[in-house]
């Protein structure tokens, strides 16, 4: 069975930098795939070039045995390759419902509108809460969004992200200015996520990438120098020279 995702030599420079630098790799349907690799390696421009926000410059893209290489983001979404925004594209002055019923009105489009105006709300914010409900944020509901602490911002930005169905989601340091407690909340629920949607991270907490990854690639220098289970990960010698060191022994 071919991959959810491939990605063949795929290639994006900034005048004479190559971020992207001939990236070949298959997602599997249903893993967890973290990428990590060095500040500046180019996992975050990667990341932009699979959803669609960030324009390729060659290679190919293959979602669910079609070509998405021209897709704009909004159509790749409509397909469900989803990233998870940052905080910046939540709107802080709605509540934490209306961000995420928003998010549920953009994915069904015209399929609301056959319904009356009460009844299309009551059922938006049906399935708000259920997104809600699995990023444990159902308490938080009518409070204001930008109200929330860090840590459950970065909660609600993974709703407003299941809130399209994405089969394919793409997280970009979900972790990043967590504290600890608000950092275990989050990876419990990445690991909730497991399975039912497929999941590329991308992340700098070690131990959380390697308890929660089913596969890692390691990209150095717009590179991918190794893709494999969190044990022959950590076992590369290639990667502990490039990357990991002596600390993720
Ligand atoms: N719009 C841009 N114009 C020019 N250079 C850019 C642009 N975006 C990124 N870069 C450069 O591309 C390289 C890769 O950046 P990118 O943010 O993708 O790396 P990263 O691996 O996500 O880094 P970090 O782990 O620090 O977030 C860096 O050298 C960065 O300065």
């Amino acid at each position: 069975m071919s991959a959810l995702l491939q990605i063949r030599n795929l290639c994006k420079s900034y005048g004479a930098l190559k971020v992207t630098d001939a990236v070949t790799l298959d997602i599997e349907e249903g893993e967890l795939h973290a990428i990590i690799g060095p500040n500046g390696a180019g996992k975050t421009t990667l990341i932009s070039q699979l959803s669609g926000q960030n324009p390729s410059d060659s290679g190919q893209l293959v979602y669910q045995g079609q070509d998405i290489m021209r897709l704009s983001m909004a159509e790749r979404v409509g397909r469900g390759l989803a990233r998870s925004f940052q905080i910046t594209s939540l709107l802080p002055g709605f509540t934490v419902l209306e961000n995420v019923a928003m998010a549920v009105q953009a994915r069904s489009g015209s399929s609301f509108r056959f319904f009356a105006r009460a009844a299309n709300e009551d059922e938006l914010n049906r399935e708000a809460m259920i997104c809600l409900r699995r990023v444990k944020l159902a308490d938080r509901a009518e409070r204001l969004a930008g109200s929330l602490s860090h840590g459950e911002q970065r909660q609600l930005e993974i709703a407003v992200a299941l809130a399209t169905e994405p089969q394919l989601l793409l997280l970009d340091e979900p972790l990043a200015g967590t504290g600890h407690e608000e950092s275990a909340v989050l990876v419990e629920l990445m690991r909730g996520m497991k399975r039912r949607h497929t999941v590329v991270l991308i992340e700098h907490d070690m131990e959380a990438v390697f308890a929660l990854a089913d596969r890692l690639s390691v990209l150095v220098y717009g590179r991918i120098i190794a893709t494999g289970t969190p044990e022959e990960i950590r076992n590369n010698p290639e990667v502990r020279a490039a990357y990991l060191g002596e600390e993720a022994a």
